[in-house]
C-alpha cells in the first residue's frame, strides 16, 4: 500500500483549505534519536486536527514545535503566514497536567494567562468568568484545584487557554487521565467549542475512536522517524448530532480503517 497517499473516504479535501498553521519539512532529532523527519502538514482554520499515531512517534514533539517551546532541527512552522520563532499570543498550550497554580482559585487560574499578559484585574476576571461558564464550571470560581476532580481541573486549563483568546489551541492528550464518562462528556463539549469558538484546535490523542469523534481532520503519523502517512477527513457525519456519531456507519468504517493501517505497528 502506498502510505504517502492522501485518503478521502468521506468527502474530497477542499481545493485550497485556508490554513491557520502550516508545518514545512519539520525534522527533529534528540541526540541519536530521530523523532520527526521532513514532516509537512496543513491545519485548516477553525477546525480541529488530531495527531494520531503509535506511542513515541513524535506527536508531543510536533505540538511543542508548533507551540514554539521546542526548536526543530530543520524546517519551519507558520502561523497565519508568519514564521514561528518562539511561544506567542496566537497559540495557547493546554498541557496534559494543566499546570494549574495549587494556591490560586479557579477564577485566578483561568485568568492567569491574561494576568501574565498584563491585562487589568477586572477585565481578566470578567473574561475568565465567561470561559469558566463556557467550559461548564459555573459555581466553582472560588474553589481551589485540590477541591476539583481531574476532569474539572482540565476544564480550568481549557478555560485559561480560551480566555487568552489565542487563535490556535494546542491540546496534548487532554482526556487521557479521566474516566470514560467524563471523557465522553468532554469530547461532546469540545465539539461544541470547535463550532462556537472558530478557533483552530490541534489535538494529540492515542485513541482512534476519540480522533474520529472530535476531528475535522486526522493526521496519522508513522513511527519514528515520524512522517504523515495519511490525512483523513471524517466530515460526513458531522451535522448528525453528538449522540448519533458513534453509531454512524461512516464513523465505524473510518475507525476500522484507521485501526487497519495502525495495527501493523503494534503487533
Ligand atoms: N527530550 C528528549 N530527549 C531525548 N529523546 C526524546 C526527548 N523527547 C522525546 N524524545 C524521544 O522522541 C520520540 C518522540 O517522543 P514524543 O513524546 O514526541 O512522542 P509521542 O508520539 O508524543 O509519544 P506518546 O504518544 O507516547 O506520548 C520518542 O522516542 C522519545 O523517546
Amino acid at each position: 500500500m502506498d502510505m504517502s497517499q492522501t485518503k478521502t473516504p468521506v468527502q474530497p479535501v477542499d481545493a485550497a483549505p485556508d490554513s491557520a498553521v502550516s508545518t514545512r519539512n519539520i525534522s527533529k532529532t534528540y541526540g541519536a534519536v530521530e523523532a520527526l523527519r521532513d514532516l509537512s502538514l496543513e491545519f485548516p482554520r477553525g477546525q480541529l486536527t488530531s495527531l494520531l499515531g503509535p506511542s513515541g512517534c513524535g506527536k508531543t514533539t510536533l505540538l511543542k514545535i508548533i507551540a514554539g517551546l521546542l526548536e526543530p532541527t530543520s524546517g519551519t512552522v507558520e502561523v497565519n503566514g508568519k514564521t514561528v520563532t518562539g511561544p506567542g499570543p496566537d497559540r495557547a498550550f493546554v498541557f496534559q497536567d494543566f499546570a494549574l497554580l495549587p494556591w490560586a482559585t479557579v477564577l485566578r487560574n483561568a485568568a492567569f494567562g491574561l494576568e501574565m499578559r498584563g491585562v487589568a484585574r477586572a477585565e481578566r476576571e470578567d473574561r475568565a468568568a465567561h470561559y469558566i461558564k463556557e467550559v461548564g464550571l459555573s459555581g466553582f470560581e472560588n474553589a481551589y484545584p485540590h477541591e476539583l476532580s481531574g476532569g474539572m481541573r482540565q476544564r480550568v486549563g481549557l478555560a485559561r487557554a480560551l480566555a487568552v483568546d489565542a487563535q490556535v489551541l494546542l491540546m496534548d492528550e487532554p482526556f487521557s487521565a479521566v474516566d470514560e464518562q467524563t471523557r465522553r462528556k468532554f469530547q461532546e463539549d469540545l465539539l461544541n467549542l470547535v463550532r462556537n469558538e472558530n478557533k483552530t484546535f490541534i489535538f494529540v490523542t492515542h485513541s482512534i475512536e476519540e480522533a474520529v469523534y472530535v476531528s475535522d481532520q486526522i493526521a496519522i503519523l508513522l513511527p519514528r522517524p515520524s512522517r504523515v502517512s495519511e490525512i483523513i477527513r471524517p466530515t460526513g457525519f458531522r451535522g448528525k448530532g453528538v449522540d448519533n456519531i458513534r453509531r454512524d456507519p461512516e464513523y465505524l468504517d473510518i475507525v476500522d480503517e484507521i485501526w487497519a493501517s495502525l495495527r501493523s505497528y503494534v503487533e
